[in-house]
C-alpha cells in the first residue's frame, strides 16, 4: 500500500485534497481524520501538518507527500521535489516600513521575524549577511509594528496582509513557491505505484490547463489552421462528407482558447467548439 503524506491544514490542505479527489482517491470526510485508507487504488492518506510532511517523508515512512516547496527548503529535510502541483503559488520576501530598507545590505545588524528561519538563515549566509532572526510561528506582518522586529521574511501572495501592516518588500525575492509532491531523496524513481500516482496528478493538470477544440476547416486552409493548433502529438484530421473540408481535434492551453478561436475563424475555420477534458493520461 502507498503511504501519502497530506496537509491537514492551512492553505495547501484543501486544493490538496481537491486534486487528489479529482485524479479518483477516497479523502477524508472531516477534518479531524488524521488517517484513511483507499481500499480500490491501495493508498493509505496521512493527514499531517504541512511543516512535518518533508520530516516524515525523508524518513522513509511515508513513500510520498505533498507541501510546500518553501516548507521543504526551510525543514532542510532529506526529500526531493518531484511534481509540481501549480496551486498555493507564491513568493517568499523580505519586507519593512517603507524608507527603512531598499536592498539586501540593509539587512545588515537587524533583527528580522520570521516563520521560515531555516529559509531566511540560509539565505543570510549565502549572502553573507549577518543579521539576527527572531521566530515567530505566524502573523509575522504585526512583529515590526509591536518592535519585535525591524524587517520581516514572510509568504507574500496578493500583498494584502503587507499592505495593511504597512510594510513593503524590498530586494529580490528569496525564492518562488507552490505546492509540490516530494519523495525521500534518491528513493526508487520507477517504483510502479508511485509512477501511477504521478500519472494521476499529471492527467489531473493537464485537464484543468488544456481543452479540447474541434472545427471544420477547408483542405487548403489546413495547414495555417493546424499551425494554430499542433496539439500536444499532432492534431487527429478527418474527412467530412462534404469534398474538400476536413475535421480537426486538437488540445489547445485553456488560456489561449478564446484567441485561437478568433484566428482560426479568420482563416476560414467553421464550427469551432472548446469541451473540458475532464481526466487524461498522456
Ligand atoms: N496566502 C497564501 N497564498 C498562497 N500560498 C500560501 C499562502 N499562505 C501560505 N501559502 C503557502 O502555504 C504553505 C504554508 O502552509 P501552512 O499551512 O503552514 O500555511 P498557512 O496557510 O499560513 O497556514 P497556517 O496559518 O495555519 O500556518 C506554504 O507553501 C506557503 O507558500
Ligand atoms: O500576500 P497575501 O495574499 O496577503 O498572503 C500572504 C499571507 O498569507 C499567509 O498568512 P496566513 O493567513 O496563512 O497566516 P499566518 O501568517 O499566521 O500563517 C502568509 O503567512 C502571509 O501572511
Ligand atoms: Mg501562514
Amino acid at each position: 500500500m502507498l503511504r501519502i503524506a497530506v496537509p491537514n491544514k492551512g492553505s495547501l490542505s484543501g486544493p490538496a485534497a481537491e486534486m487528489l479527489h479529482e485524479a479518483g482517491y477516497r479523502q477524508r470526510r472531516e477534518s479531524k481524520e488524521l488517517r484513511i485508507v483507499d481500499p480500490v487504488n491501495e493508498v493509505e492518506f496521512f493527514y499531517l501538518r504541512p511543516r512535518d510532511i518533508a520530516i516524515y517523508v525523508s524518513s522513509g515512512r511515508l513513500d510520498i507527500g505533498v507541501t510546500g516547496r518553501d516548507l521543504l527548503v526551510d525543514s532542510a529535510a532529506d526529500a526531493e521535489e518531484i511534481l509540481p502541483l501549480g496551486f498555493a503559488r507564491s513568493t517568499f520576501r523580505y519586507a519593512a516600513k517603507p524608507g527603512t530598507a531598499h536592498d539586501l545590505a540593509d539587512l545588515k545588524g537587524r533583527t528580522i521575524a520570521t516563520s521560515y528561519e531555516g529559509i531566511v538563515a540560509r539565505h543570510l549566509a549565502d549572502s553573507g549577511i549577518d543579521a539576527s532572526v527572531v521566530h515567530l510561528d505566524g502573523a509575522v506582518e504585526t512583529a515590526v509594528e509591536l518592535g519585535v522586529a525591524e524587517v520581516i521574511a514572510d509568504v507574500v501572495e496578493t500583498g494584502t496582509s503587507l499592505r495593511n501592516a504597512g510594510l513593503e518588500v524590498f530586494g529580490e525575492p528569496i525564492m518562488k513557491s507552490e505546492a509540490i509532491v516530494i519523495r525521500r531523496t534518491g528513493a526508487d524513481a520507477e517504483e510502479p505505484k508511485v509512477q501511477q500516482f504521478l500519472r494521476r496528478l499529471q492527467g489531473v493538470l493537464v485537464a484543468r490547463t488544456y481543452v479540447m477544440m474541434d472545427y471544420d476547416c477547408r483542405v487548403e486552409q489546413l495547414e495555417k489552421a493546424v499551425a494554430l493548433t499542433p496539439g500536444l502529438e499532432s492534431p487527429t484530421v478527418s474527412p467530412l462528407h462534404n469534398e474538400g473540408w476536413v475535421a480537426v481535434r486538437a488540445m489547445v492551453p485553456a488560456k489561449e482558447a478564446q484567441r485561437i478561436m478568433d484566428d482560426l475563424y479568420e482563416i476560414g475555420a467553421r464550427a469551432i467548439l472548446t469541451t473540458a477534458i475532464h481526466a487524461c493520461r498522456l
